[in-house]
């Protein structure tokens, strides 16, 4: 049985900003289900574009990879031989969960696991890289260097596919998308006090960017083709091909 996200049901009196904790880690199947609009889909497209663009003997990148559930989609349709999944989190706790859960599905595709951050990592022979709503929590000032170290390690030809929570440029609209967010968290159980205690505890540590801003970073650091393929209010996902 999953459990349920219940973190912030009851009032917080020192209500501190948001991290990947055990607790979280706990219910973050449930949580990211129903606090994502759009996430299954996600997945389910990242297991597609892997079978597109993963190339023989090459590796292929989940950062950020929280439970495995990007990860477990990129082995199921990776057919390519000589491939090796690569898995990267900070939390100790998602890298320890992880761990059980990637170890529950059989597969004859090889998954390195690392807890590690991402920015310190080497990125090399990649064909496709994933950071389904990883980069949005990297400090503002280190985004460009990750992404253009993704680049450097992207074979030509390879994808990479970010996922983020985005802010629009236009202010009417960015209200409409955040309170369409809203609708759809309540539509999925969550009280007021669970959407108000979550967006004040995310205030410091999700700080996402516009559209514009990404596609303008990600052509600026040389990615050939760059386009949003899937949004639903404030949450999307992009390809990069290099
Ligand atoms: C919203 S979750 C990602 C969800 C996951 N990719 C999925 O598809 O289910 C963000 C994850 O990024 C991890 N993270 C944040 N900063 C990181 C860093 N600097 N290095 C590695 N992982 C990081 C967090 O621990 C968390 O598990
Ligand atoms: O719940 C929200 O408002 C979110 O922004 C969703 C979000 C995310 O985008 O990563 C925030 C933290 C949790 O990891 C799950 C989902």
């Amino acid at each position: 049985m999953q459990e349920k996200d219940h973190i912030f049901a009851a009032p917080i009196a020192r209500l501190g900003d948001f991290c990947f904790d055990h607790r979280v880690a706990d219910v973050f199947p449930d949580m990211i289900k129903r606090s994502v609009p759009g996430y299954s889909n996600i997945i389910s497209a990242i297991g597609m574009m892997t079978a597109r663009f993963a190339q023989p003997h090459t590796r292929l990148y989940d950062l950020g990879c929280s439970l495995g559930a990007a990860t477990q989609e990129m082995r199921r349709n990776l057919s390519q031989p000589g491939c090796r999944i690569v898995a990267v989190d900070n939390s100790a706790a998602m890298v320890e969960r992880a761990r059980n859960h990637l170890a529950a599905f059989r597969s004859g595709v090889e998954v390195e696991l690392l807890e590690a951050d991402i920015c310190d990592l080497a990125i090399e022979h990649a064909s496709v890289v994933v950071l389904n709503f990883t980069l949005q929590f990297i400090a503002p000032e280190k985004r460009e260097a990750l992404l253009t170290k993704i680049h450097a390690g992207l074979n030509p030809g390879g994808v990479l596919i970010l996922s983020e929570k985005f802010v629009s440029e236009d202010d009417t609209v960015n209200e409409l998308l955040i309170d369409l967010h809203h609708d759809f968290k309540r539509a999925n159980g969550y009280s007021e006090l669970e959407i108000s205690q979550k967006r004040t505890a995310l205030e410091n540590v999700l700080r996402p960017d516009s559209p514009e801003r990404h596609k303008a970073r990600l052509k600026d650091i040389g990615f050939a083709h760059v386009d949003m393929w899937f949004q639903c209010f404030n949450f999307g996902s992009m390809v990069a091909i290099k």
